[in-house]
C-alpha cells in the first residue's frame, strides 16, 4: 500500500468560541485539545506522515509542541490560509513523495476512534473516497431569510458529517485544483470531490466525535476525555 499523509488543520481564529486563544489551544485534561489530536494520529501505526497546518503566528509554539509530545511522524508544521479549504492545500502540498493516500482531519476533533478512523481508511481504499459521519439526531429544516420552514427533508438520508475525511491523494489534488480555477468554496473536502462526480463513502462513526466549536462544547469535550476517550 503507497503512504498515508495526514492532513491536521489547526490554523482557524475559533471565532465562535469566543476566547481570546484560539480554541485548538485551549487545555483539555492535561493538554491543549490539539495535542491529543496530533498523540491520536501518531499512535496510529498505519500513518505514515503528519503535516500540521495551524496559524502563521503559531508555527513556533506548535513546532515546540511536536518535539515536547514526541509527535515524530509530525514532518512539517505550515502556516496555513484564510480558509479551511486554503489551509488543506497547504497541507497536500507538503506530503512526502509516494503518499497515496490522505487523510484530513480537524485539529479540534480531538476524539475520533482509531477503529473508525482505520474503518474510514479501508473504504477509501476500496473506493477513493469515504468520510466519517453520524446519522442526525434532530428534524432538520430548510429555512428562509425570514426564519420561515421551506421543507424538511427525510431525516433518514440525513448524516452529520465529521472528519477525518480520506481520499485517494491524487483525487484530492484534483478536486482542489478544480475548486480553485472555479473559485468554488467548500465547507468540507468531500464537497470538492462530489462536485467532480465522484461518490464519496460514509463510514459510520459515533456521537464522541464532536468538533469542539462553541463554548458548550468544552464541558461536554472535558466529559468524554475523562469518561470515554481518555488522554490520547
Ligand atoms: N482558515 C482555516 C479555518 C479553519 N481551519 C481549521 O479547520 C478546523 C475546523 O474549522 P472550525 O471548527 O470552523 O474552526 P475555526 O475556523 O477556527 O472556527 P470559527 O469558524 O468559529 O472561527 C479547525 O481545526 C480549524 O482550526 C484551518 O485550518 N484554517
Ligand atoms: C469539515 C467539517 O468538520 C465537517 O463537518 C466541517 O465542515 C468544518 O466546518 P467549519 O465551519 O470549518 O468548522
Amino acid at each position: 500500500m503507497g503512504k498515508l499523509g495526514v492532513i491536521i488543520v489547526a490554523a482557524g481564529r475559533g471565532s465562535r468560541m469566543g476566547t481570546a486563544e484560539s480554541k485548538q489551544y485551549l487545555q483539555l485534561g492535561q493538554k491543549p485539545i490539539l495535542v491529543h489530536t496530533l498523540q491520536l494520529f501518531q499512535n496510529i501505526q498505519e500513518v505514515d506522515e503528519i503535516i500540521l497546518v495551524v496559524g502563521a503566528d503559531d508555527v513556533d509554539r506548535c513546532s515546540g509542541y511536536v518535539a515536547d509530545y514526541g509527535i515524530t511522524k509530525a514532518t512539517q508544521v505550515l502556516a496555513g490560509g484564510a480558509e479551511r479549504q486554503d489551509s488543506v492545500r497547504q497541507g497536500l502540498g507538503a506530503l512526502q513523495p509516494g503518499t497515496e493516500w490522505v487523510m484530513v482531519h480537524d485539529g479540534v476533533r480531538p476524539f475520533a476512534k482509531k477503529e473508525h478512523i482505520f474503518a474510514c481508511l479501508t473504504k477509501t481504499q476500496e473506493t477513493g473516497a469515504a468520510v466519517l459521519a453520524v446519522p442526525v439526531k434532530d428534524t432538520i429544516k430548510v429555512v428562509d431569510g425570514n426564519n420561515q420552514i421551506q421543507s424538511t427533508p427525510d431525516r433518514r438520508s440525513l448524516w452529520a458529517i465529521q472528519t477525518p475525511q480520506a481520499f485517494r491523494l491524487a483525487l484530492l489534488l484534483e478536486a482542489h485544483e478544480q475548486a480553485e480555477r472555479a473559485g468554488f468554496l467548500g465547507t468540507d473536502d468531500a464537497m470538492l470531490v462530489e462536485r467532480l462526480g465522484v461518490k464519496v463513502s460514509v463510514v459510520e462513526s459515533d456521537y464522541y466525535n464532536i468538533k469542539i466549536t462553541t463554548p458548550e462544547d468544552l464541558p461536554w469535550a472535558e466529559w468524554i476525555v475523562h469518561n470515554v476517550r481518555g488522554e490520547a
